[in-house]
């Protein structure tokens, strides 16, 4: 199958975009997982599909999946690329666009300042819904994580995302722990795994181990989650200006049943084809 694609990034969490409203497309997982490797594909954290809206109020139709194949419901970096894909693509002239997912609606626009924001949603509070296994929907609940125990805020923006607290980001053990909370058994659908420093009341830095892709220079939905979660936990207030490895984010929560407002770059990096079997 020959496929045209779009290499994007929203501060360095890269994106294989793929047009499947002006070709045909066919994904197997194993053909994402193909795509996604950086030695034998093109290579990409996760894979991001534009298709036809399938209802009347929304403009287009956006399917995510992680580079190890498995199809998710929302990726916040990758909203902010999908509206300036479709929008250089000539797919659309709106500059707001409402775009249905596995999760609900979102809505990204373009700023005058080449920035994007998107309407992130409702963040998710109830454990069941996350979904987290537990008796309580407690803002901060005890995760045992190998022979540590460790305070976490379960959440979800649409995919589900396990936040701590750490003192230091880059002392955090993100990739030993990160592997182990991403598929810890009270998370039956695995999860993004959030480490969060507070720098001041409108300042954090954030690493995350995402599920099914493993650490990433950014993740949008997890800057989301970490907001909500030091917002919750009363460590700060909106709006939060997140600082990833790939670089910044700003947020804004009004609180509990508020949309998650995120604004922040997208970039296009090349353009191409490539024959996948
Ligand atoms: N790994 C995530 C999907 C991508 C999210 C991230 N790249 C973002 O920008 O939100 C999950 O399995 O839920």
């Amino acid at each position: 199958m020959r496929l045209r694609f779009t290499k994007m990034h929203g501060l360095g969490n890269d994106f294989v975009v793929i047009d499947a409203v002006r070709q045909s497309v066919d994904l197997t997982p194993e053909r994402v997982r193909r795509l996604a490797d950086r030695h034998f594909g093109i290579g990409c954290d996760q894979l991001l599909v534009v298709e036809e809206a399938t209802r009347p109020d929304v403009d287009f139709r956006y399917r995510i999946f992680n580079a190890d194949g498995g199809e998710v419901e929302q990726c916040g970096n990758g909203a902010r690329c999908f509206v300036r894909f479709v929008h250089e693509q000539g797919l659309t002239a709106k500059r707001e666009i409402r775009v249905e997912t596995r999760s609900g609606i979102i809505a990204p626009r373009l700023e005058d300042d080449g920035l994007v924001t998107v309407d992130m949603g409702v963040p998710v509070l109830e454990a069941a819904r996350v979904p987290f296994v537990s008796d309580s929907d407690a803002v901060v609940q005890p995760l045992q994580v190998g022979d540590a125990s460790v305070a976490i805020t379960a959440v979800s923006m649409g995919n589900p995302h396990a936040v701590q607290v750490v003192a230091d980001v880059d002392a955090a053990p993100v990739a030993a722990q990160g592997a182990l909370i991403e598929r810890h058994p009270r998370f039956p659908a695995r999860v993004n795994a959030g480490f969060v420093q507070l720098v001041d009341a409108h300042r954090i830095r954030l690493r995350v181990f995402e599920r099914g892709a493993g650490e990433t220079l950014a993740c949008g939905t997890g800057a989301c989650a970490a907001v909500v979660t030091v917002i919750l936990r009363e460590l700060a207030q909106s709006p939060v200006r997140v600082e990833t490895r790939g670089g910044e984010l700003d947020i804004a929560w009004g609180g509990p049943g508020q949309p998650v407002l995120m604004t922040g770059p997208a970039v296009t990096v090349f353009a191409g084809e490539i024959d996948i079997d």
